[in-house]
């Protein structure tokens, strides 16, 4: 037994089954027959063989026939971390689609998301968010709200009362010619920022300037100082088009590259997470290597705006922390598992360009999904896998849940390894792998209190 276990904790429940996990050395680890105890903190307790049911119920002192024991077709994994998503573009997700980036935010992302001033529209649509991300799975989600720091403040707290593990930004942007009234001045960026760190009850705030060319260099650099001050996290956007990356070039003559701007005014840290980065040189992603910050990949999102495919081997690489964002609304759909497929959708098309380019594998792309993405927040110390004192942040996962978007074909052959479902919706004894997943989710949090949501939905 391991001796990692924590033998002195208050058991409040323990389940027995199939755990679905990635580590930092196995990319995807099926722990069949598998008991993992739950305190009454929502920490995980021990994880352990089935077979050692009898010495551990002695050790931790709980009852053997209250254990919950798994249906055959049911599993548990991690809950899905979703590193870069916009919570107010989640009003027009699936629309809006038909002009590159800059040209799509100063149409439809300006003026919609200067709405959010409103109180009211935002808590209608922040609630949606917020139910809509944990009915697909998501966790854990890092937020970008609007400059409105009470509507940000309502996300935070709608988050919290859902249950869902939030991080949680007010955008600060003190520069937008083209739509005049989505702005702050500098000074009201930077109070307005203190105001949002210093009454944040809950939730983790972050310090979210929008992206380089929003913002002027004296705002990023106040920007640095709060962050570094209070130890925050941070997040912006970072090489996601080309037009983008051009447009740094002339605002910010003085510095190296776009990387360098961040960097040198301190926004480049061990809790700074950067949406995309498609066109980062090897240089630039040693510099994110060197400061300890992360990338968000946004496939989707990547894809939908006609911005360029990241590379994701090449980061991976350079030991740079990786997770995935679904980056709603320039991506269209609000799923990680969506994440999931388009990141490895685009892994292909790079196959294709370049027969020799090295594909990522299905286990890696879950990995990014869980386990990088609660890496690329610095929460993998409480979340992205089951690890002995980390939460027990899991999907109860029913991959034959009636009504539900897989069917189960019994057949006699090899026994299924992987979990990877197809869409098409065969999870077969015959399939040995495949590449997509959909599930029927059952949401089980202790990282606050035990809380039980949408069962098979
Ligand atoms: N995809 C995306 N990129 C951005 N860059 C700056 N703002 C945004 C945004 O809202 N979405
Ligand atoms: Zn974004």
């Amino acid at each position: 037994m391991a001796n990692s276990n924590r033998p002195n904790a208050d058991i409040s429940h323990v389940y027995r089954g199939t755990f679905i996990h990635s580590t930092q050395q196995t990319a995807l680890q099926i722990l069949e027959d598998t008991l993992l105890g739950v305190d009454t903190d929502g920490k995980i307790a021990f994880i352990e063989k089935g077979a050692e049911l009898n010495q551990l119920s002695q050790i931790f002192g709980f009852n053997p026939s209250e254990v919950t024991q798994l249906a055959q077709h049911e599993l548990f994994m991690p809950g899905l971390v979703d590193t870069h998503i916009h919570a107010p573009q989640y009003c027009y997700a699936g629309t809006a689609l038909d002009m590159p980036l800059l040209q799509w935010l100063n149409t439809y992302t300006f003026p919609v998301e200067s709405r959010f001033k409103d109180l009211e529209f935002a808590h209608r649509v922040y609630t949606q968010v917020v139910q809509r991300t944990l009915r697909n799975g998501t966790t854990t989600a890092c937020y970008f709200a609007t400059i409105h720091t009470d509507a940000s403040l309502l996300l935070g707290q709608i988050a919290n009362d859902f249950g869902q593990r939030a991080l949680v930004g007010k955008v600060c942007m003190d520069r937008n010619n083209s739509v005049k009234h989505y702005k702050e001045t500098n000074q009201e960026s930077q109070e307005e920022t203190c105001r949002w760190v210093s009454t944040y009850p809950l939730v983790r705030p972050v310090v979210t300037p929008r992206f380089a060319p929003s913002c002027t260099g004296a705002l990023l650099g106040q920007l640095g100082a709060i962050a570094k001050n209070n130890n925050l996290h941070i997040q912006s956007h970072i090489s996601e088009n080309v037009e983008e990356v051009k447009l740094v070039k002339e605002l910010f003559p003085e510095s190296e590259s776009y990387t360098d701007v961040y960097h040198k005014y301190n926004l480049l840290t061990d809790k700074t997470v950067m949406a995309h980065g498609c066109y980062l040189t090897d240089a630039e992603l040693a510099l994110f290597r060197e400061t300890g910050a992360s990338l968000s990949h946004c496939p989707n999102s990547n894809i939908s705006l006609c911005s360029g495919m990241l590379d994701v081997r090449n980061v991976l690489k350079h030991k740079v922390k990786l997770g995935l964002g679904t980056d709603v609304a320039g991506g269209y759909s609000a799923s990680m598992l969506d994440a999931v497929r388009r990141a490895l959708d685009t892994s292909k098309v790079l196959t294709i360009q370049d027969p020799e380019y090295e594909t990522l594998t299905f286990e890696e792309v879950f990995r990014l999904a869980t386990l990088g993405g609660s890496h690329a927040l610095s929460l993998d110390d409480q979340t992205g896998n089951f690890e002995v004192g980390k939460d027990f942040d899991a999907l109860r996962v029913n991959v034959a849940a009636a009504g539900g978007p897989i069917d189960m074909i019994q057949c006699e052959g090899p026994k299924v390894r992987s979990i990877g479902l197809n869409e098409c919706a065969h999870i077969s004894t015959l399939i040995n792998k495949s590449t997509t997943f959909d599930f029927s989710f059952m949401l089980i949090y202790h990282h606050f209190n035990f809380r039980l949501f949408w069962k098979n939905s």
